[in-house]
């Protein structure tokens, strides 16, 4: 079985093979940082990550870039507005970004470039377009001269003239139109504004356009070709195809051997975007209250292809929740139930993974990343061990022999992993719980009986309610003695 993937710029599934055995390099477009993520972001670096982290399942080393866009006329704005900076604004995104993704189990990328930090980079592909003739400048800006480029056009497969129709009428007032020798021409470099951040350049001061900064990013942390390049849809034009025409154009080499574009969230069926105001926050709905928990919302995008449209429902949403409740139960049984039976997922082999569900998963994953079909085989697996589980409780013994058991939570575990589904990250406290050695417990015990010896019941009940927040349970005992019980979530 290999890897298939459809790539944009074929327009059809493709066997996935990289430039160097064993090695991907990912190119993924970033946010700009101007604003708290919505559902749309989240699903766009959920699609991505789980890209990432099948990849690595199936034995590649994987390289992963993402950037963050700190230069742009939003985050200029979104400064204006507050009476900030635009380098106050991007940095305060830039760690909500941090704080929303960890919260959906996005792994960090290898390397995040920022635009501010790429300025050598660009003005260096910029010269080289210019060189080659490519680029030209125009009363302080550097504009592209898209006809220049043979292939324009290949990677979103618009013509022209249907570019013309899309583009005419919008953009002819512009003071920038008047600058460009073909409406088509976009901007490297723009001169600078008075009140505007800029930079030196061999053009005057200025900044650089959306673009041109990932074609700089890419070179600089990845190379000339990487293997996969990443977005949502929306970006294929103009962005990704003024990417291509950047890059290709000075490398002669292709900029990513496959392009993969992620479907949208919509809402109502229309894309949720800042812009139509139709956005919902991350943030905001997993802090409302029943709101879904993280993984639950993980979850909800899993459940779609990621080429797939996902609309957003509070209908869906909860159901998303439902489905998660089964898979948790199915993951936690492993760890209560575990402790007794003495598993350790730690302690695993390969040779534990249950060999058919592992291959009915790489089944669905491999074609096209079917997390749909993937998610199908956890369910199965889930529903078994929540079978067993109940068993246990009423009838004081499982059907199934634990040992199967163990491989099937085993299993679960891992193949919910390579999904980026983990009960851990649901229970912060617990963890940190976990961490209180046996002897810090019962010194805090000791110092709670000194405590009500002394009469001082608010020491100690708080002694007792700051164990209990760190997952550890105090039982009293007739006659002065106090057991504790760790929790396992
Ligand atoms: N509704 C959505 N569904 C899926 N992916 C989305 C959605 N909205 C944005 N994305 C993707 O998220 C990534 C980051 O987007 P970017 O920061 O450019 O968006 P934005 O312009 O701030 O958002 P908006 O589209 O809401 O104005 C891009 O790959 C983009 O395609
Ligand atoms: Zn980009």
């Amino acid at each position: 079985m290999t890897l298939t993937l459809t790539n944009t710029l074929t327009r059809s599934k493709q066997p996935f093979e990289s430039l160097e055995p064993g090695k991907v390099r990912i190119y993924c477009c970033g946010v700009t940082v101007y604003d708290y993520c919505h559902l749309g972001h989240g699903r766009s670096y959920i699609a991505w990550d789980t890209l990432r982290r099948y990849l690595q399942w199936q034995g590649y080393q994987v390289r992963y870039v993402q950037n963050f866009t700190d230069i742009d006329d939003k985050i200029l704005n979104r400064a204006r507005e507050t009476g900030s900076t635009m380098e106050a604004v991007a940095e305060k995104y830039t760690q909500t970004y941090f704080e929303d993704m960890a919260r959906l189990n996005v792994l960090e990328a290898d390397e995040y470039p920022r635009a501010t930090h790429t300025l050598n980079g660009i003005l260096r592909l910029i010269h080289e377009l210019e060189t080659k003739g490519y680029a030209y400048a125009s009363e302080g800006d550097v504009y592209y001269q898209v006809r220049q480029f043979k292939d324009y056009g290949k990677l979103s497969g618009r013509k022209f003239d249907e570019m013309q129709a899309g583009a005419s009428g919008r953009v002819a007032e512009s003071a920038e139109e008047s600058k460009k020798k073909d409406p088509f021409d976009f901007a490297l470099w723009k001169g600078a504004k008075p009140d505007e951040p800029s930079w030196e350049s061999p053009w005057g001061k200025g900044r650089p356009g959306w673009h041109i900064e990932c074609s700089a990013m890419v070179r600089d942390c990845l190379g000339e070709t990487i293997d996969i390049h990443c977005g949502g849809a929306d970006l294929v034009f103009p962005h990704h195809e003024n990417e291509v025409a950047q890059s290709e154009a000075v490398t002669g080499q292709p900029l990513a051997n496959y392009w993969l574009h992620n479907g949208f969230v919509t809402v109502n069926g229309e894309k949720m975007s800042k812009s139509l105001g139709n956005f919902t926050t991350i943030r905001d709905l997993l802090d409302s209250e029943n709101g879904p928990e993280p993984m639950a919302l993980r979850l909800f995008v899993l459940q779609a292809q990621y080429r797939k449209p996902i609309d957003f429902t509070p209908e869906a949403i909860a159901s998303a929740q439902r489905s998660w409740n089964t898979l948790k139960e199915g993951l936690s049984f492993g760890y209560k139930q575990g402790q007794t039976w003495g598993w350790d997922a730690q302690q695993a082999r390969s040779e534990d993974l249950n060999p058919e569900s592992v291959a009915n998963f790489n089944r669905a994953m491999d074609d096209d990343l079917n997390t749909s079909g993937a998610l199908a085989v956890l369910f199965e697996l889930a529903k078994g061990l929540n079978r067993e589980q109940n068993r246990l409780i009423h009838e004081g013994k499982t059907a199934v022999d634990p040992e199967q058991l163990y491989r099937q939570w085993y299993t679960l575990v891992s193949l919910s992993q390579v999904l980026g589904l983990e009960v851990e990250n649901e229970t912060p406290s617990a963890s940190e719980g976990s961490q209180l050695s046996d002897e810090e417990i019962e010194a805090a015990i000791a110092a709670r009986q000194a405590a009500r010896k002394a009469k001082n019941f608010a020491e100690a009940d708080r002694l007792r309610d700051d164990l209990q927040n760190q997952g550890i349970t105090l039982i009293d005992q007739p006659g002065g003695l106090t057991q504790w019980h760790r929790h396992i979530h």
